[in-house]
């Protein structure tokens, strides 16, 4: 399957411009996602499930490969992403109301290096709209994987209204959502990365968490389980005050990492953006996981992210200390089954790492 899809499906795709190629991929998902019948075939031949289900701030999923974050905006498919062989869906980013984003062209590949560059400015059709598309095609509590909802801040609010947007997000998608990640690492929203500082992030984090344990409460329910993403590009330092907040305020975990804004010696492209995907992204994100591993000795539960394109790629996730794993850019190179080969392959080699 994976040598009909590098040799057929991806040069015809490649042919396209990029956003439009991953225009055809979403409506492909998206029209898989609204066929439940198509979705339970295609599930049972791609579908991995470890002997025990991965427990991970109270959710239990059925392996370790997820699909990261801005591929299903909107919360349009997460059906079919079940069905071709992940253990979860992140879904987003999403902001309160839909904006456009950056305008085109603004995603570039580079085909020799597996990566991609993207400055998309978090493109979405709003808070409400996920809603609305998760309560009808995937619903809560009728589900086969988790579903976590990605929020972040709306292009045009200041950064020190930002909390007011993640709350709102919070709020709306409260019903849907499995659990949430904050988003403040993308580089592509000026001024989002300034909130991993130390000035903003305690307040936001805080904040979040209030709602959360306040929601929670109210409806006689266990709160969600909040995890941050943060950007390859801090230092350790920055790490370690990120982390510090983090522990102190009782997240449930850390995704790491978001796309890049360094570029590899030589890279010829001037295009701005985040990098993604290829092995200049994959040995940084490795390097903040393990960091993260060692410093915490293992007490924050970390989701690996960042240039996977290989079997390998994904155990050297796991061997630095990630529990579980996320894909993007690897799995538009290596094609839809992708996420079923990580997931058996990790599964296989699983008890060595539990
Ligand atoms: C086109 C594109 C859009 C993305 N959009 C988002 C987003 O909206 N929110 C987010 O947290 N990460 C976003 N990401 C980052 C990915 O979730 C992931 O963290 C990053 O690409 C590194 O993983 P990879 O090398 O497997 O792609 C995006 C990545 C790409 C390539």
């Amino acid at each position: 399957m994976g040598f009909i899809y590098e040799n057929l499906v991806r040069p015809a795709l490649f042919k396209m411009e990029p956003e439009q190629a991953h225009d055809r991929g979403r409506t492909a998902l998206m029209t898989m996602g609204a066929l439940p019948t198509l979705c339970n075939l295609v599930r049972r031949y791609n579908q991995v499930c470890e002997d025990k289900p991965v427990k991970l701030f109270g959710l239990e999923f059925p392996n370790r490969v997820g699909l990261a974050a801005g591929m299903d905006k909107d919360g349009e498919f997460p059906r079919a992403i079940e069905a071709l062989g992940f253990g979860h869906a992140e879904v987003g980013t999403v902001t309160p109301e839909g904006q456009p984003g950056n305008p085109r062209p603004r995603l570039f590949r580079y085909p020799e290096q597996h990566s991609l560059i993207n400055r998309m400015g978090f493109n979405n059709k709003g808070a409400e709209v996920m809603l609305q598309a998760l309560s009808k095609n995937y619903p809560k509590g009728k589900r086969g994987i988790p579903v976590g909802v990605n929020i972040g801040k709306a292009k045009t609010t200041p950064l020190d209204q930002a909390v007011e947007d993640y709350v709102s997000s919070f709020r709306t998608l409260a019903d849907q959502a499995d659990y949430f990640t904050i988003n403040i690492s993308s580089p592509n929203t000026a001024g989002l990365r300034d909130l991993q500082g130390a000035t903003y992030l305690r307040e936001l984090l805080q904040t979040i968490r209030h709602e959360n344990l306040a929601h929670a409460k109210k409806l006689g329910r266990d709160p969600h389980p909040l995890l941050l993403k943060i950007a390859p590009d801090l230092t350790f330092h920055e790490i370690d005050e990120i982390v510090g907040v983090l522990l102190e305020l009782n997240y449930d975990g850390i995704i790491a990492t978001n796309t890049t804004i360094q570029r590899p010696e030589g890279f010829k492209s001037k295009e701005t953006g985040g990098l993604s995907g290829g092995e200049f992204i994959r040995r940084h994100s490795n390097e903040v996981i393990n960091y993260i591993y060692k410093s915490t000795e293992g007490k924050l539960p970390i989701i690996g992210v960042g240039g996977i394109d290989s079997v390998e790629a994904a155990g050297e996730k796991i061997d630095a200390g990630a529990s579980m794993v996320q894909i993007y850019t690897g799995w538009v190179y290596r094609g839809p089954f992708f996420a079923r080969e990580l997931a058996r392959a990790l599964k296989s080699k699983g008890e060595d790492w539990i």
